[in-house]
Order: C-alpha cells, then sequence, then structure tokens
C-alpha cells in the first residue's frame, strides 16, 4: 500500500505544525534530531512527515535504512511528482528523501523553486507535524525554510565553532528574515546542565546584539546508543527507548506537543508552499 494511503483522515480544521531542524555549523546533529523528533512525535501519535532538505549531502534515508526509488531531485527534473517521493518510514513516518551528491543542486535554481511550490501547493497530505531538516550553513535555501516554518530548533554543541556558527545563523535568521524567536537545543552534551551553559553562552551574546528571543528546548546527551543506533540505520528512540539520548527526545517531543497549537485552516502543507513563497519573495525583495 502506498503509504499516503494508510493515513488517518484529514482533521479539517487543524493546520500541520512545521518545523525547521538547523545549526549552521555542519556535523552538530540537524539529521539525527530530526529523525529522532520525528520518531517521537511517531510514537505519541502523531502523523508526522521528514522532509530532507539537503539537496548536497541527503542523508535521512541512509540514517533510517530506506531506499528511495524517487528524491526531491526526480521532482525537479520533472521525472515525478512530490507524492511518488514520499516513502514509509518506520511505524509509518512519512519521508521525502533529498538526493545526496548532487553538488549543482545545493541552492536552488529559482525555476527549481517554483517546482518545488507548485509541488507542495498538490501534495494533500493530512498532517499533524512535518519536522524539515535543513543542510548546514546560512545559504538562502536554508534560510528560507526556517523562515517558512512555524517554529525553528536551533542544534548547537559545547564547540566555540558551533556556537560562532549558530550566531551567525541567529543574526541572518533575525536580521534579513525577521525570524525573531528560536528554540536552542543543546547537543552532545556530557549531562543536562551542561546544556543549559551552552544555552547562556549563547544566549548572552545574541541579547547583546540582535532583536531576537532564544528559548532552552533542552539537551540531548552524547550517548553511545545512538551511535550504536546509527550503525543499525535506525532512530536511536526505536532501537533503544530507554538509552538516555531517547529519553530526552521523548521530553522534547512532550515539550512540542504542548506548544500553543498552530493557527490556520487546513490540515496539509499548502500553507508552508505560501509561506516558501512569501519568504522568497521577502528575500529576493
Ligand atoms: N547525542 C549524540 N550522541 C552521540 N553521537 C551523536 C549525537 N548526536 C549526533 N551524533 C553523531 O554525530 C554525527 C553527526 O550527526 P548528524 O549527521 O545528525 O549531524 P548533522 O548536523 O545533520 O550533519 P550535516 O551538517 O553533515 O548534515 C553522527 O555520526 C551522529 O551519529
Amino acid at each position: 500500500m502506498h503509504p499516503l494511503e494508510s493515513q488517518r483522515p484529514a482533521n479539517a480544521n487543524a493546520a500541520p505544525r512545521v518545523i525547521a531542524v538547523t545549526g549552521g555549523k555542519g556535523g552538530v546533529g540537524k539529521t539525527t534530531t530530526s529523525i529522532n523528533l520525528a520518531m517521537a512525535l511517531v510514537n505519541a501519535g502523531q502523523r508526522t512527515m521528514l522532509l530532507d532538505t539537503d539537496l548536497g549531502l541527503a542523508n535521512v534515508d541512509v540514517m533510517l535504512g530506506l531506499s528511495p526509488r524517487f528524491t526531491l531531485a526526480d521532482v525537479f527534473a520533472g521525472r515525478c511528482e512530490l507524492r511518488d517521493t514520499v516513502i514509509e518510514g518506520p511505524r509509518g513516518l512519512m519521508v521525502v528523501p533529498a538526493a545526496s551528491g548532487k553538488r549543482h543542486m545545493t541552492e536552488l535554481l529559482p525555476q527549481q523553486h517554483v517546482g518545488l511550490v507548485n509541488a507542495f501547493s498538490h501534495l494533500d497530505i493530512p498532517l499533524d507535524v512535518m519536522i524539515v531538516d535543513t543542510p548546514a550553513g546560512i545559504s538562502d535555501g536554508v534560510l528560507t525554510f526556517c523562515q517558512a516554518a512555524q517554529d525553528v530548533i536551533l542544534v548547537v554543541c559545547d564547540e566555540p565553532a558551533s556556537v560562532t556558527d549558530a550566531y551567525a545563523l541567529i543574526k541572518v535568521l533575525s536580521r534579513d528574515r525577521g525570524v525573531n524567536r528560536i528554540q536552542v537545543l543543546a547537543n552532545q552534551v556530557p549531562n543536562v546542565n551542561e546544556g543549559r551553559a551552552v544555552f547562556d553562552k549563547l544566549e548572552r551574546v545574541t541579547s547583546r546584539f540582535l532583536d531576537v528571543t532564544l528559548s532552552y528546548l533542552g539537551a540531548i546527551p552524547r550517548d553511545e546508543w545512538l551511535r550504536l543506533a546509527v550503525q543499525r540505520q535506525e532512530s536511536v528512540v526505536d532501537a533503544f527507548p530507554t538509552a538516555p539520548a531517547s529519553l530526552a527526545f521523548r521530553d522534547i517531543a512532550r515539550k512540542i506537543g504542548q506548544w500553543q497549537a498552530p493557527q490556520g485552516p487546513r490540515g496539509h502543507v499548502e500553507f508552508f508552499t505560501e509561506r516558501l513563497v512569501a519568504a522568497q519573495g521577502s528575500a529576493c525583495a
């Protein structure tokens, strides 16, 4: 059965929550966070889609052991519809894979962007949450996806380069894209107190120089069980549910469940495309 056919009927009164997961620096744990949060949300009964927007070094599908027939690259090339790229991950998680090794696609051309927007307009899938895994860096694509999402989770590690890159990303997002509310998730910390310290470090500089409100979402400990799960191409949340990282991801998912419900008329992602268009428009202005 096609994964889309197994979904429950759309809740006409609920708009899906779109959360961009970003971080500035490469390797801080954006994809790990996206996958595990998505799985924790699925396990909590949320209809969840995970969208991989890293068109240069896509790895959501690899990390989940999936073998996509089509990717976003095929959508841009006109070889298939966006709907055809959606594959079923563990426990009914819906995954839209990107394409690896397409270096020329790391920046969308204008016509590709239009293609993506059109594709989303026709993707009439009932959803509660869409997690958008963004690439590293502060490219236009990263900024546009963060601006279009309702919430931005910024993953940061306790390394000078991670904190510096996170600051640079926050600066551009707030100054150029009007994103003035960001949730900070400390990853790979030895303990939860260290996570708070990383947040405080970032908060001290942003509150002095930028017009942005950072909230501390929590911390994910450095966890060998997580590495083991990665080797098994599974989420740690599923592979080792009682591992420290799994407990932390579940806690974050619970917090997200308590956020104020997004405002919007529909239970599919059409609104996201409208926001993408608006974000792109304001970037070009
Ligand atoms: N909490 C953690 N504990 C242990 N290892 C972790 C943790 N978080 C991430 N890792 C490991 O760090 C590496 C990088 O993680 P990941 O691929 O999620 O980062 P990324 O920010 O998405 O990278 P990229 O910028 O290349 O897309 C992976 O090998 C992952 O297993």
